[in-house]
């Protein structure tokens, strides 16, 4: 006789969906999501027919995208305004479906939305306040306490801790509206964490922060993975972070995957120029444009940007025609290959602008 085993209930159970292969952290396989936005159309009489028939324009903003994060791993995940980098975090939290394809992380299906699944990640979005705006961010991590179940004595170490390491201590009694971005930004990321979550989605979280704050966010987040080998994906528009935290970056463009690789590859694979720098043993000639484009330098110093392909013509022109010193040959810095690959020369003022008027938007 057989017995049916009891069922599991249905938080807690595990995706249905056929498993993917292995025991990535996080794996995304095919996974698309179009949104369909209602199209209005001009005038009186065609905005009252559209009350009747509807239409709709699609917009295709991940479309078949594929990787794969390790645990313990802290991924870079790329892409200029609106390739779907949000969209493709908010579809591995679980807040919205896909249209098509599959995702894993840690096991389970994130758009089943099972409690445990909830109680083993978070989301941080620097452009969207989590915390209660009018209470002390202490209110809110209470709250958090209960919303997750953190056992009491687990939750003050956690938090003494996290106050500690982001300098906060002086400010969790404070109404949240008072605090600066960067100490609002801090508090974010000690509520995201209370709760020790295996698998932490950062979404843009320097946005807008100055020097200070951004650098005391990387180093925070730095050593708190090391020490807990939290899986991280990160987005962010400062290559400052990017260098100083991820190894490996995925690029999306328009929706799609376009590179899936360590950050050094970036450099060799979509930089078309190289840096030439020179010391001249007299003058710097004032023809330096013949060999490419002149960058900003200090006599008897000279930096020039050339095309990869001419690299050995250059070198071999300028040898010939002029006393040289020293001469070295190097990559651009990757903040400027990815600003050019995304068209963003000024992505940061940007940022700053967009997190400007965010914060105007919710004061
Ligand atoms: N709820 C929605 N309804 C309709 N279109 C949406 C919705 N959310 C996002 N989009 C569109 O999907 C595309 C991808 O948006 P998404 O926010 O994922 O990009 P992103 O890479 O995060 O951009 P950014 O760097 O500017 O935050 C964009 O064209 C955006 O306008």
């Amino acid at each position: 006789m057989s017995v049916a085993a009891p069922e599991a209930p249905a938080d807690e159970a595990r995706p249905t969906s056929t498993p993917l292969r292995s025991e990535a952290a996080i794996e995304a396989r095919g996974l698309t999501k179009t949104y369909r936005v209602y199209r209005k159309r001009e005038g009186l009489l065609a905005g009252v027919g559209g009350l009747f028939r509807r239409e709709y324009n699609e917009v295709h903003a991940v479309r078949d995208v594929s990787f794969r994060v390790e645990p313990g791993e802290m991924l870079a995940f790329l892409g200029p305004n609106g390739a779907g980098k949000t969209t493709t975090l908010k579809l591995l939290a679980g807040l919205i479906h896909p249209s098509a394809g599959e995702a894993s992380v840690l096991g389970y299906t994130p758009w089943e939305r099972a409690n445990a699944y909830r109680r083993r990640f978070s989301l941080v979005m620097g452009q969207k306040n989590q915390l209660w705006w009018d209470l002390p961010a202490q209110e809110s991590f209470n709250l958090h306490r209960e919303i997750y179940n953190v056992p009491a004595a687990e939750f003050s170490k956690r938090l003494d801790e996290l106050v500690d390491l982001l300098k906060v201590r002086k400010l969790i009694g404070q109404p949240v509206r008072e605090l600066s971005l960067g100490e609002r930004m801090r508090m974010e990321l000690i509520a995201a964490l209370l709760h020790a979550p295996e698998v932490l989605f950062l979404d843009e979280p320097t946005i807008g922060l100055d020097v200070v704050s951004q650098r005391t966010v990387q180093t925070f987040l730095k050593t708190y993975q090391a020490e807990r080998g939290t899986t991280v994906v990160l987005t962010s528009h400062y290559m400052k972070d990017v260098e100083a935290l991820c190894e490996r970056a995925v690029i999306i463009d328009d929706g799609k995957l376009r590179h899936d690789g360590p950050l050094s590859e970036i450099v060799e694979r979509f930089s078309t120029h190289k840096i030439i720098e020179l010391s001249f043993a007299g003058e710097v000639p004032n023809d330096l444009e013949r060999y490419g484009t002149p960058l900003k330098a200090v006599a008897p110093r000279a930096r020039i940007e050339v095309a990869r392909a001419e690299i050995p013509r250059v070198l071999a022109d300028l040898l010939d025609r002029h006393r040289i010193e020293d001469v070295s040959v190097n990559d651009r810095p990757l903040e400027e290959v990815i600003a050019d690959l995304f068209g963003e020369h000024d992505a940061e003022d940007e940022a700053a602008e967009r997190a400007l008027a965010d914060r105007e938007l919710s004061a």
